[in-house]
């Protein structure tokens, strides 16, 4: 299998250099995903420019704040974005994937097996899965507000170090909203990335949050950006 030229030009626009292997399993990857998106709803970004644009750029952010060997969980994984492009760019940690929607999650999982990933795919609220599992990092892209999510994760904090949540910038909005609800009292969130989104708002910004008790001291500490 050789590097597909189109996906080749969007790594090069954005600026972007990756190993072969790693390029050819990313490509793998997003050609298996668009196959299904025939049968099922799993993404609109269905050019080589967007999947790069969007998917992997987020992915590649919020990669640089993962530490060797986390246990990582992509809540509401989809299509896979970020947790399957994050556990090829990273194979030094573990990634799972949890999925609500059955028919998503089965798509998941044959998509894993065929990139021959060692990820496992939960078919559960992502939530619900720290009843029995510990992760370290809780990572979230494009399922709920940060109110939303700080109230289901509440309960199971105990099976958690942290969150990472992938946003655009209407996340002051939405920490606004969370703190107006009281969600906060008890938690820290700091943007640790801050990067252009280069859509057509010249000064959006793409930010990755980390959220996390406040009385907890976390092995790793990333300053605020
Ligand atoms: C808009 S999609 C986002 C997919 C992907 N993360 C992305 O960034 O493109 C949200 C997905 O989260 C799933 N979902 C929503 N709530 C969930 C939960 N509590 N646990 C697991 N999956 C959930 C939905 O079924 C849907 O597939």
């Amino acid at each position: 299998m050789s590097i597909i030229p189109e996906f080749a030009a969007a790594l090069a626009d954005h600026n972007i250099e990756l190993d072969e292997e790693v390029t050819l399993r990313l490509q793998a990857y997003a050609t298996e995903m668009w196959r299904w998106n025939e049968q099922l709803n799993l993404t609109r970004h269905t050019t080589w420019d967007l999947f790069v644009g969007r998917d992997l750029r987020d992915c590649l952010q919020v990669s640089k704040v993962i530490v060797e060997g986390e246990e990582v969980l992509d809540l509401g994984s989809g299509n896979g974005v970020p947790g399957i492009p994050l556990a090829i760019l990273r194979p030094d940690i573990e990634v799972s994937l949890a999925e609500s929607v059955a028919k998503r999650a089965n798509v998941l999982a044959e998509m894993v097996a065929e990139l021959e990933l060692p990820v496992p795919v939960y078919a559960s609220r992502g939530e619900e899965l720290l009843d029995d599992f510990r992760f370290s990092t809780l990572m979230c892209r494009a399922v709920g507000s940060i109110a939303k999510l700080c109230r289901w994760v509440e309960p199971y904090w105990s099976n958690i170090d942290r969150m990472l949540l992938i946003k655009g910038p209407k996340w002051i909005e939405e920490r606004k909203e969370a703190r107006h609800l009281g969600l906060m009292g008890t938690l820290e969130l700091r943007r640790i990335v801050a990067y252009p989104l280069g859509d057509d708002a010249e000064q959006a910004e793409g930010a990755i949050l980390q959220v996390w008790p406040r009385n907890r001291q976390l092995q790793h500490s990333f300053p605020e950006q």
